[in-house]
C-alpha cells in the first residue's frame, strides 16, 4: 500500500528557510518559534562519556564475539551507534554529500520544480506539516523514494545537478548492502538466524531524505527537526563533513549530541525493529538543533520491509517474562499512518502498542 494522504490539507504559507536566512530578518518568524518547553538549551558541544557507541563493521564481519556483544549493548541501551569501516567507498560518501549540497544551493525556482505536495513526503519542502498552526522546523528537505521502483516518483528526481540521479543510485545501492549486513549481525546479536530479517522483509523499501539546516540567528528558539523516532527498521544517517553538530538523541531526560566522527555513519533502530524485537531493541527519539553561524547537512536513508508484509513481535522474543507488547499489522498501513501524522516523539508507535498498565 502506498502512503498517500486522502484529504486535502491546509498548511498555510511555509517559508523556505534558506531564503529567510538570505533576507536576514532581525527576528525569526513566529511560526518557527517553539513553545518554552520545546526550546533547545544551547550548550557547548563537548565530547563526554555520553557519546554514542562505536561499532567496527570489519570486526563484526569476522563475527568477532566482543563486537557482536558491543552491538547488542548499543542496540539495547542506545538505539543508536556510529559504524566505522562500513565498507562504502569514501568517494561514494563524498559524492552524495556534494550533490546534496549542490542541489540545496540551486536557486529556489529550480528546487521548486520538485515540490513536496502538502501532506506528502517526497520532493522539496517541509514534510510532516498538516495544519496552519503547526510549528515549522528550521530545515529544508528533499526526499525521494528509491526502492522498490513502484515507490519512485521520477518527476521528482532532479535534472540538476547533472550527476544527482546517478550518484543517488550508486549511493543507495551501497547503503542497501550495508543495511542488509547490519541487519544480519543485529539478528545474530539477538540469538537469531542471520538471514531472518532478509527473509522476512521481502523487497525492502528504501527512501532517502536530505536535510539542510541553514544557520539561524536564534538557535535557542527554534528546532531544526522536531523530536521523532524513525518509522523504518533501520536508518543510516550521514552527517555533512563540515556541518555543525546538530543531531541530538534523548537518553533518559537528556538530549545527548551526536559528535560527528570522520568517515563514520550513524545508525539507528527504527520503530519497525522495535516491534519485531518486542521492544528489546527500541527506536529512540531524536531531533536536530541549529547553529548561529554554521549550516548543517544530513543525508538519511530509511530502510524498511515491503509494504505488503504483515509483522509483529517475533515468536522467539515473546515469552512469559516478555509478553507480547505490540499487535500484528500490515507494514504498508503503518507507513501510511507514519507519513500522515506530524512528528511527535514516539507517539506514532502507539499505532502498534498493546496498551497495558506496565507498558511504556
Ligand atoms: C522522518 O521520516 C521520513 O521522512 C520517512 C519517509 C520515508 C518515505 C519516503 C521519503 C518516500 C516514500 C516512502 C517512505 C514512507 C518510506 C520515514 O520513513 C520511515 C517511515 C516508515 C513507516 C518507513 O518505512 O520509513
Ligand atoms: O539531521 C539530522 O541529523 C537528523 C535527521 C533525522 O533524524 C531524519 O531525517 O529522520
Ligand atoms: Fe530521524
Amino acid at each position: 500500500m502506498a502512503p498517500v494522504p486522502s484529504l486535502p490539507i491546509k498548511v498555510g504559507h511555509i517559508d523556505d528557510v534558506q531564503e529567510l536566512r538570505k533576507a536576514k530578518p532581525a527576528t525569526v518568524p513566529e511560526r518557527f518559534i517553539r513553545d518554552m518547553a520545546d526550546r533547545p538549551k544551547v550548550v557547548p558541544n563537548l565530547s563526554s562519556s555520553l557519546d554514542i557507541p562505536i561499532i567496527d563493521l570489519s570486526k563484526l564481519m569476522k563475527t568477532d564475539k566482543d563486537e557482536v556483544l558491543q552491538l547488542k549493548t548499543a542496540c539495547e541501551e542506545w538505539g543508536f551507534f556510529q559504524v566505522l569501516n562500513h565498507g562504502i567507498d569514501l568517494n561514494v560518501v563524498e559524492d552524495i554529500e556534494n550533490v546534496a549540497k549542490d542541489f540545496f544551493m540551486l536557486p529556489l525556482q529550480e528546487k521548486q520544480k520538485y515540490p513536496m505536495a502538502p501532506g506528502t513526503v517526497q520532493g522539496y519542502g517541509q514534510a510532516f506539516v498538516f495544519s496552519e498552526n503547526q510549528k515549522l522546523d528550521w530545515c529544508n528537505m528533499f526526499a525521494l523514494g528509491v526502492e522498490p521502483p513502484c515507490i519512485r516518483n521520477p518527476k521528482l528526481w532532479p535534472s540538476k545537478p547533472v550527476n544527482f540521479r546517478e550518484t543517488l543510485e550508486i549511493y543507495s545501492r551501497e547503503v542497501r548492502k550495508l543495511c542488509k549486513t547490519l541487519l544480519k549481525y543485529i539478528a545474530v546479536s539477538l540469538g537469531l538466524k542471520g538471514d531472518v530479517f532478509e527473509e522476512m522483509f521481502g523487497v525492502a523499501v528504501q527512501a532517502v531524505r536530505m536535510n539542510y539546516y541553514p544557520p539561524c540567528s536564534r538557535p535557542d528558539l527554534v528546532l531544526g527537526l522536531s523530536p521523532h523516532s524513525d518509522g523504518s527498521a533501520l536508518t543510516v544517517l550521514q552527517q555533512g563533513k563540515d556541518s555543525s553538530v546538530g543531531l541530538q538523541i534523548l537518553k533518559g531526560q537528556t538530549w545527548v549530541p551526536v559528535q560527528p566522527i570522520p568517515n563514520a555513519l550513524v545508525i539507528n533502530i527504527g520503530d519497525t525493529l522495535e516491534v519485531l524485537t518486542n521492544g528489546k531493541y527500541k527506536s529512540v527519539e531524536h531531533r536536530a538543533v541549529t547553529h548561529k553561524e554554521r549550516d548543517r547537512l544530513s543525508i538519511v536513508t530509511f530502510y524498511a520491509p515491503s509494504y505488503d508484509i504483515e509483522l509483529g513481535p517475533m515468536a522467539e522474543l515473546v515469552d512469559e517474562k516478555n509478553p507480547c507488547r505490540y499487535r500484528r499489522y500490515n507494514h504498508g498501513e503503518y507507513s501510511k499512518h507514519y507519513v500522515t501524522n506530524k512528528l511527535q516523539g514516539k507517539r506514532t508507535l502507539d499505532f502498534a502498542k498493546i496498551q497495558s498498565k506496565t507498558s511504556n
